[in-house]
């Protein structure tokens, strides 16, 4: 599947010239085969793995595969044994410099990344898987986090595209080192990973700017609301430019139209766990799309969470919306409601704007995305550390 993404989002700026593309960590070499079979543009794939065994795996495929696959320089597929920052650093040099490098380590990348920058050329693309969801996606290991991508993830609705950002921060600030900086083309959180589809270019005029792409946010641990802080003069997060059932063609093509159509706007919000914090009835899809657009702001799906939407609207002004739909069509008498109820919390504003929830012509558009081809494998509530399976007594 994502050889498949590989080559599309590829294909398009390379049409003059064939490329070459580097795999730093092959294992059997699945998605180099893949590669030299199914992207015609393709000159030559570097193979490269640590160990003996991977490497004649990757041989005995590729003659499978009836590719030609050897150490020489020659051959479709380069074969090379050793350690992945070792080859990419051999490339850094701009005369050797390749046209996509692709990272998939088990757990992080992040000691692959510094390497990674470099070795692509100008315009060049970087693809990096990340596996190590609970330290990128939980705040279980911020230690882990902050030393490995230099932030501190969090649990929210959102921590996949929390991760996705924090992911292309190390990618951007590590780019930064060498005068070089990123264009986020596509970044993808599936089921239990992080792929992230990055070009480099060379301009240290663009890199002053990396510091507006980057804020800090803190989170209300029970309403999930977020405060951002700027770092530079403006925030302007950077991921979602174009941001089941395994390796379906459905799935692909869902999960690359939602990503494709997501606004850029931080974080996501699920219609019934806000409804569940605060024990109101949920507005329909329809009713809170309507609302928002009715209200002149954008609205999308997100493809990191099913049934959840994006807007450019703030939380306050989602919980406005919640507000006006109890008071005009779900009434809630105070009475009924416990003092302490998050449902008083809510309600003890009045909103500050009624929300219209007429059927608003846009909002077919937004609901009906193909959100349906979408197969989501959604994580256990209770995913984390603590919801291993223990191990039974002796
Ligand atoms: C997750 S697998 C790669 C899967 C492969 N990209 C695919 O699509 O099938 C990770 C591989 O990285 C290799 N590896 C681990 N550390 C490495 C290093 N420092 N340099 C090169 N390869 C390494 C392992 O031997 C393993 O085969």
């Amino acid at each position: 599947m994502l050889t498949i993404l590989g080559s599309a989002a590829i294909a398009e700026p390379y049409q003059s010239h064939k490329i070459t593309i580097l795999e730093a960590l092959s294992a059997t070499g699945l998605r180099s085969i893949r590669y030299a079979k199914e992207i015609p543009l393709v000159k030559q794939v570097i193979a490269n793995d640590l160990l003996p065994g991977a490497v004649a795996a990757i041989k005995r495929n590729a003659a499978w595969n009836d590719i030609d696959a050897s150490e020489e320089n020659i051959s479709m597929i380069r074969v090379n044994e050793g350690d992945a920052c070792t080859l990419m650093y051999s490339h850094r040099d701009e005369a050797k410099r390749v046209d996509v490098v692709d990272v998939d380590p088990y757990g992080t990348a992040a000691p692959f990344i510094d390497a990674a920058v470099q070795a692509a050329r100008d315009g060049g693309l970087i693809c990096i898987t990340c596996t190590d969801a609970p330290v990128l996606a939980t705040n279980y290991y911020p230690e882990k986090c902050f030393s490995n991508y230099g932030g501190v993830s969090m649990i929210s609705e959102y921590s996949h595209e929390a991760a996705l950002r924090i992911l292309l921060h190390t990618v951007s600030t590590s780019a930064a080192r060498y005068g070089r900086y990123i264009e986020p083309l596509v970044s993808l959180s599936i089921d239990f990973y992080f792929r992230i589809f990055v070009r480099v270019h060379t301009a240290p005029q663009e890199v002053k700017k990396a510091i507006t792409k980057t804020a800090a946010y803190y989170v209300c641990s029970s309403c999930q609301a977020w405060y951002e802080q700027p770092l530079g003069r403006s925030s302007k997060p950077n991921v979602g430019d174009s941001p089941g059932n395994y390796g379906t063609e459905a799935r692909m093509t869902g999960m690359l139209t939602v990503a494709q159509e997501e606004l850029p706007t931080p974080f996501y919000f699920t219609p019934s766990q806000i409804s569940a914090f605060f024990h109101c009835q949920t507005p329909s899809l329809n009713q809170l799309t309507s609302a928002l657009l009715n209200a002149g702001h954008s609205v999308s799906r997100s493809h990191a969470k099913a049934g959840s939407l994006k807007t450019t609207a703030s939380r306050a002004a989602v919980y406005d919306i919640y507000r006006s739909f109890i008071a005009k069509l779900h009434p809630v008498k105070m009475d009924k409601i416990g003092q302490r109820s998050p449902a008083r919390v809510l309600l003890s504003k009045a909103p500050k704007m009624e929300a219209d929830f007429t059927s608003h012509p846009d909002v077919e558009t937004v609901t009906a995305s193909k959100i349906g081809l979408v197969r989501y494998q959604p994580v256990p509530p209770n995913w984390g550390p603590g919801s291993r399976p223990k191990r039974k007594a002796e």
